[in-house]
């Protein structure tokens, strides 16, 4: 019997962090009762209102006990028990009815997912809360009297580049992770995912911590972004007892708490418009998790929809809890801040869609002779699918799932077939498995979970790290922290990877980038510890609060020591813990600390610096890591940091950006990326560098290869601001300038002319077109110009396909042809730019702004010359020196002198205005000089105007020439007193 029942959503709304506070951000969310209103911080949109099952307020109104615990300083508040006893509880009521259930926390990253799933500290989340609650209510059942018994079973994975990695198990690591597969009666599994049997909650925190560290080991060595992991938590609890007829029956249900990526969308992640297509890998589950629960959403509504289940690692995994069998729960956790307002627009939409999903739910209760029988019946029948070789004609039991097998050519059945035939060995394997522990008794499921290393006591570990000087690691994922934990005894403490040749294996045994055998030595005397290095590494790379370690050093109580590229620790003394007074570092701290030591020393004051120092901490340890694996790969690649002033890359509205160019050192080319693209690139990179650890093939065609941009991808080679103050007085400008690249150095120079004209494109010559007083003269007038781009000269050789390309004001951009292979291309371009009627806003952008033009091209590769070398040769040769080599050189120091260029417009603008000015002093003088000779006293205005605005030479001649005739002109009348007749008024006396 099963009921249909919807998927239930809360949203947790968290305190700003400290990065927002910094920021100044504000609050854009509302909670009343169920409903969230998110405001739109740009005020261009109506507030969004959405309703959904729960409303958590943990913004403020909360006070932190001696604990730490936050309780609420005022009832609506919603802390961590709150949260436990709406959504926790009910989970573990629906498990003890034998329902599986299923609770996932999407959000952004650092939106509060972690905080509301794990929790923090004595902040625990809704896991900690549930398996301890869990216990404490089976003892009371026990020592109530229950004939029942009751096992419960712990399971945790994470998902990272779709691959399956067994948390409990991180020895298991296969090339690709654990394989998927798919049971017809067990749904789909991770095969060979580690279960252990746990019987108190101590059991399972111990498993929990375990499985965390394992979790924080790979993400070091590995690089990886934690925050691009799924982890998916299980607890199988089953309940065994004597149904009325006197069968053995079980109720079990499965429990996953899902603790999902950071949902960043892929825009924001820089994913769109790489030929990479970042978006669809890095996260495929994610995206696929939003098709699932469209197509969900679809079949709720009674479409006939096929939901898209197999097209991601997390979607199978999750499709019980999303479509099957399971009572769903999802936590939206949202960000509370104006700088955020995108992402948590899109996280309540998403959640406000998921909530219309309907899953069938119904209670796991059967007798085990039955369970036993199904498996049994299902393996007869695959054993009989095997033996007659064939494919059937659907490839599961799942409509949803159907394939077209007929439609398949010869190899592509073939190869199926193999594939299906290896899944449907597995299967029967699952389903003998599966019927082995239905028959085990509990006492040999706990013994067997208990073989083997045993798991360290979290408890006893944290005592001990309370007395002994020890290191703990410092990740930029807050869960991660602390996670890794060495304890530094007297003696001395080999920090290397594993030295097989030498058979010394180092206490402190690290892997990844840049990470030698013998890497460095911690030497324990007495209170006192040192750390120096090895004598058979003398470049391996140590860093201690920012600098680079040269002699035997003795360390503080909060040192901060870097190993390699990515191993970031904090030297614990708890002996001198008592006279020390500031905190240990962050990450982000102990990050900034080593860039500033690079050189890149940014202010701290305005909003540009802290946003530009956030981005340097993220960017920077990963250009180094990428750079260690383009030598360890020989990718022959090198990167570097840059940091672009928004009116280089010429676009509105933007501020100074962190950027990466990538740089061929093989072929001399150059890319420039934006930070978000780099970051997702590194992502791949870090994928391909394990791949090369397992000791794979790597040579990835180019489509899928991060190194590599394709040959025929357009850079900016350079660019300058074209200013038009020249057309606001109608006066014409020929010139010469610099263009810059993006760090400010000169690459060629560009001839522009600007040229008044007509809206019919006319050009209007100097004489005529003058405009003395834009304001007056200019306003409600059309206007129209052209610009010239003659050439380009003295441009990098590298180049080809190169053309130009400008803007003015809003208008569409306009682009010049393109030129084949030449650094001295000839453009010949012309372009008519009109306004209908020119506004305040247009006048101020023609007198104070300009037109940003930019030159594109394509690269052509150098041509390799003698012997071929490495990447980490070419880098050496060329002198690039490693750790200080990432860019500290390219600071907005040597950015283009943006004032020079402008000056340079004004003063020749200036210069026309004088001479026109003084030409009509000229003819003014001769107006006096005529008027004398005539002995006129007065001329009449008219004239004077005709005079001033006279469109040529011809016009002013004819003027002069009508003021001796000039009859009225009332010379006397002023001279008598005598009030000026209506005429008169209309002249000027001379
Ligand atoms: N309700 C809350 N109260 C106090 N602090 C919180 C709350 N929610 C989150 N935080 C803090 O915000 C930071 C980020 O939270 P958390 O690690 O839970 O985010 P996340 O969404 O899991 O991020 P990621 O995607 O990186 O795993 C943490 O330092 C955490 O302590």
């Amino acid at each position: 019997m099963s009921e249909e029942e919807s998927v239930k959503v809360a949203v947790r709304v968290r305190p700003f962090n400290k990065r927002e506070r910094e920021r100044n951000a504000t609050l854009i969310v509302e909670m009343k009762g169920p409903t969230t209103v998110l405001n739109d911080p740009s005020g261009e949109n109506e507030p969004k209102r959405f309703t959904f099952d729960y409303s958590y307020w943990s913004h403020d109104s909360f006070k932190e006990e001696a604990s730490g615990y936050l309780a609420p300083a005022k009832p609506h508040y919603a802390d961590q028990n709150m949260v436990f006893k709406d959504v926790g509880l009910g989970v573990l009521a629906n498990a003890w009815e034998g329902y599986n259930c299923s609770l996932f926390a999407y959000g952004q990253t650092g939106a509060g997912k972690s905080w509301s799933i794990v929790g923090y500290g004595p902040n625990k989340g809704i896991v900690p809360l549930f398996c301890d609650k869990l216990f404490v209510q089976i003892e009371e059942k026990k020592s109530g009297g229950e004939a029942a018994s009751f096992e419960v079973e712990f399971s945790m994975l994470e998902i990272y580049n779709e691959q399956v990695r067994d948390l409990l198990n991180p020895a298991s690591k296969r090339k690709g992770g654990l394989k998927v597969r798919q049971h017809p009666k067990l749904g789909f599994y991770a095969d060979g995912l580690k279960t252990v049997a746990v019987n108190s909650y101590q059991d399972i925190e111990n498993r929990m911590e375990e499985g965390t560290k394992n979790r924080t080991v790979a993400a070091t060595n590995m690089n990886a972004t934690s925050s691009r992991a799924h982890t998916i938590v299980g607890i199988k609890f089953t309940q065994k007892y004597q149904n009325a007829a006197g069968q053995e029956t079980a109720k079990s249900s499965v429990i996953n708490l899902v603790d999902l990526a950071g949902s960043e969308r892929a825009e924001s992640t820089g994913a769109t418009g790489d030929r990479l297509k970042e978006g669809a890998a890095i996260n495929q589950s994610l995206s696929s998790l939003g098709n699932v629960i469209a197509a969900l959403v679809d079949k709720a509504n009674g479409k006939q929809v096929r939901v898209p289940y197999r097209d991601s690692t997390l979607t199978k995994l999750l499709k019980n809890a999303l479509g099957g069998n399971s009572k769903t729960i999802m936590i939206a956790a949202i960000s509370p801040a104006d700088i955020n307002y995108d992402e948590t627009l899109s996280t309540l939409r998403y959640a406000d869609r998921a909530k219309q999903i309907k899953t069938k739910v119904a209670v796991n209760e059967d007798p085990t002779e039955k369970l036993i029988r199904e498996l049994q019946e299902e393996n007869e029948k695959l054993k009989k699918l095997l033996e007659s070789g064939g494919i059937p004609e659907k490839l599961d039991d799942d409509d949803d799932d159907e394939e077209d097998v007929k439609s398949l050519s010869k190899d592509e059945r073939e190869r199926i077939r193999k594939e299906l035939e290896e899944e449907m060995q597995a299967r029967i394997l699952a389903s003998e498995q599966e019927m082995e522990e239905m028959k085990k008794t509990w006492e040999e499921k706990m013994q067997q979970s208990h073989t083997g290393p045993t798991v360290p006591d979290a408890g006893a570990a944290r005592k001990e790290k309370e007395s002994t000087p020890h290191l703990y690691n410092l990740n930029i994922d807050p869960q991660l922290t602390g996670m890794i934990v060495h304890l530094l005894k007297p003696g001395q403490h080999l920090v290397g990877s594993s030295n097989e040749e030498s058979g010394e294996t180092p206490s402190i045994l690290l892997k990844g980038l840049n990470i030698q055998p013998q890497h460095a030595a911690f030497i324990v005397e007495g209170d006192k510890v040192f750390l120096d290095r090895c004598q058979s590494s003398p470049d391996a790379k140590i860093i201690v609060n920012g600098q680079p370690l040269t002699e035997k050093d003795e360390l503080e109580h909060n040192d901060r020591i870097m190993f390699g590229a990515n191993h970031l620790y904090i030297f614990a003394h708890p002996k001198q813990a008592g006279s020390q007074k500031q905190p240990a570092m962050t990450y982000e701290e102990a990050q900034a600390e080593i860039n500033q030591n690079s050189g890149f020393v940014l202010g701290k004051g305005s909003l540009d610096d802290l946003i530009l120092n956030d981005d340097l901490v993220e960017v920077m340890p990963a250009i180094e890591q990428a750079n260690d694996m383009s030598e360890e790969m020989d990718k022959k690649v090198k990167f570097e940091v840059v940091i672009v002033p928004a009116k280089v890359l010429g676009i509105v509205g933007s501020k100074t950006e962190v950027m990466v160019k990538m740089r061929n050192v093989d072929l001399g080319l150059e890319y420039l990326w934006t930070k978000a693209k780099f970051m997702n690139r590194k992502y791949l990179m870090d994928e391909m560098y394990e791949s090369f650890s397992d000791g794979e093939d790597i040579n990835w065609p180019d489509e899928r290869d991060p190194f590599t941009e394709p040959p025929d991808h357009e850079e900016m080679i350079g660019g300058l601001h074209l200013y038009l103050q020249s057309i606001g007085y109608k006066i014409e400008a020929k010139e010469q300038l610099d263009l810059t690249d993006i760090k400010g150095i000169e690459v060629g120079k560009l001839n522009v002319e600007l040229w008044p004209c007509t809206q019919t494109g006319k050009v209007l010559r100097d004489e005529d077109a003058f405009v003395d007083d834009p304001e007056t003269d200019l306003k409600g007038q059309p206007l129209a110009f052209k610009v010239k781009i003659l050439n380009a000269r003295g441009l990098p050789d590298r180049f080809t396909d190169i053309y130009c390309k400008f803007r003015v004001y809003t208008m569409e951009p306009f682009q010049t042809q393109t030129i084949k292979k030449a650094i001295n291309p000839d453009f010949k371009f012309e372009q008519l730019v009109s306004f209908n009627a020119i506004d305040s806003q247009e006048l101020d952008y023609l007198l104070n702004g300009s037109a940003y033009v930019q030159l594109f091209g394509k690269q052509v590769p150098k041509k390799r010359e003698g012997k071929k070398l490495t990447t980490k040769q070419i880098v050496k040769k060329s002198g690039m020196l490693k750790g200080k080599d990432i860019g500290a050189e390219n600071m907005p120091k040597a950015t283009v002198d943006e004032g020079k260029v402008g000056y340079q417009f004004q003063i020749l603008t200036l210069k026309k205005r004088l001479e026109r000015l003084e030409k009509k002093m000229a003819q003014m003088n001769k107006v006096v000089e005529v008027a004398e000779k005539s002995s006129k006293m007065r001329v009449k205005t008219e004239t004077i105007k005709t005079v001033l605005h006279a469109k040529n030479p011809d016009a002013v001649e004819k003027a002069i020439k009508t003021i001796p005739k000039d009859k009225g002109a009332g010379d006397n009348e002023g001279v008598n007193g005598q009030p000026p007749s209506q005429e008169s008024k209309a002249c000027v006396l001379l």
